[in-house]
């Protein structure tokens, strides 16, 4: 078995060697400008070959992930995992993840993220879940809004349009939310943002504040009739808002469409405003809810640095990593004025835990209480952690609405 880096040339092979892997065929010729493929960086994808034939694929975007406290900081998107199935479980994605690490840190990002297709995969090569998503379905007739009537206006557009205008709106907002990733201008031009397999067509409800500047956007089709039960859903797959008054505007509008039972919105923050917008909360259900983006950590000190802190305060790290041993170590986060710095130390540490969690930790996503609950995380004095729960906790519920 053999890794080596692509080139252009490779595009159709990678693909179609990817999606075997899943047991798919391509739709259509892999060449096609416009197909969802043609975004892939051919210069961060790797192939592996058995006795010269394509077996498994891995690839990667460059994003820009927002930090708790706003910072933009470039990381690999890890995306187009597959191996045969002819070839599984003898160890080939482990040697495409362990070359693919190599090439992240080569290239200076100090984070590695990723969406997972199973829970149980990616942890081992110290990948953790760091945003979460719930899909909340809400009955219609019960959705009226708490406060204020939102300012602004809504208007309905063809999704296939207004890719640019789109792009604008979700840059600012991705700016702001920490977990959310930069979106490259070629899935605004193939898709108009939209998740890149299986393009559908949709609706958008555009929003305009009072002002008549666009400040959010709701991607939706109304759904079939449920034969049994007589439902029908509006859904909405991308919701992105900059204020109260863009996501209650959004909101008001679906609440008022006509011959739908349920607006089901498919990704929303957990504990996020939905719910309490309404004057019903339980008019709103969880209908799913799952880890989302997947942190890895290649460079502790500048990971940690990279996010801003809304306490100041200092914390002893000692991380482990099996599959990086240069990453592993001690390491004082010291966060004073607001400002963080980390470095090696040999003191003794505060909490002990795997580069995987600590991955979990990053975005503010999960607290590192639980995972101490839960016996993943060591506290030396477990009077610590209230002070790492404050620290590592972010502005905002991290989330990450986009698909790659
Ligand atoms: C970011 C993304 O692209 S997510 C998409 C991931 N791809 C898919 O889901 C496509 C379908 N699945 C596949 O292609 C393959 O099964 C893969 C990529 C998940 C795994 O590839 P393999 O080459 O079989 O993995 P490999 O042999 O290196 O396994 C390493 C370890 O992970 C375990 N493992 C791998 N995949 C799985 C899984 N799906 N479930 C449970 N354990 C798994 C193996 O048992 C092995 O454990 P061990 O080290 O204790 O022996």
């Amino acid at each position: 078995m053999h890794i080596r880096a692509t080139r252009e040339a490779d595009r159709e092979t990678f693909v179609t060697t990817l999606l075997a892997a899943f047991g798919q065929v391509p739709e259509t010729p892999a060449a096609g400008e416009g197909a969802w493929w043609s975004g892939f960086e051919m210069d961060r994808c790797l192939i592996a070959e058995d006795d010269g034939r394509a077996v498994a694929t891995a690839g990667a975007y460059s994003f820009e992930l927002t930090m708790p406290g706003g910072n933009l900081l470039p990381v690999a998107g890890i995306t187009a995992v597959g191996v045969l199935p002819s070839h599984r479980r003898r160890g080939i994605l482990t040697s495409l993840m362990r070359r693919q690490l190599d090439d992240v840190a080569d290239r200076g990002e100090c984070l590695a993220v990723l969406l997972a297709s199973e829970a149980v995969i990616y942890r081992r090569f110290g990948y953790g879940p760091a945003t979460f998503t719930q899909r909340l379905t809400v009955a219609r007739h019960r959705a009226a809004l708490a406060g204020p009537a939102p300012a602004g206006s809504v208007v309905v557009r063809q999704r296939s349009e207004c890719g640019d205008d789109l792009a604008a709106v979700y840059d600012a907002y991705r700016r702001t939310q920490p977990g959310a990733l930069s979106r490259p201008a070629k899935s605004w031009q193939t898709g108009a943002g939209q998740p890149p397999v299986a393009l559908t067509q949709r609706l958008v409800a555009f929003h305009h504040d009072a002002q008549g500047r666009p400040n959010g956007y709701a991607s939706y089709l109304v759904g079939a009739v449920d034969p049994v039960t007589g439902a029908r859903p509006l859904n909405v797959d991308e919701f992105v808002a900059a204020d109260r008054d863009a996501y209650a505007g959004l909101f008001h509008f679906f609440a008022g469409h006509d011959l739908v039972t349920e607006i089901v919105l498919k990704s929303v923050p957990r504990a996020g405003w939905l719910r309490w917008l309404l004057t019903d909360h339980r008019a709103a259900t969880v209908s799913k809810d799952t880890d989302w983006l997947w942190v890895r950590v290649l460079d502790v000190p500048r990971a940690l640095a990279a996010r801003g802190y809304r306490m100041d305060g200092r914390l002893v790290l000692d991380v482990a990593d099996s599959v990086r041993p240069e990453v592993a170590g001690r390491y004082a986060l010291t966060v004073s004025g607001g400002t963080a710095a980390c470095e090696r130390t040999d003191e003794a540490a505060d909490l002990s835990l795997d580069v995987s969690d600590l991955g979990s930790v990053l975005l503010g996503g999960v607290a590192p209480s639980a995972l101490a609950d839960a016996g993943r995380v060591r506290a030396g004095d477990p009077r610590v952690l209230p002070l790492a729960d404050a620290l590592f906790g972010a502005e905002r519920t991290p989330h990450t609405v986009h698909w790659f």
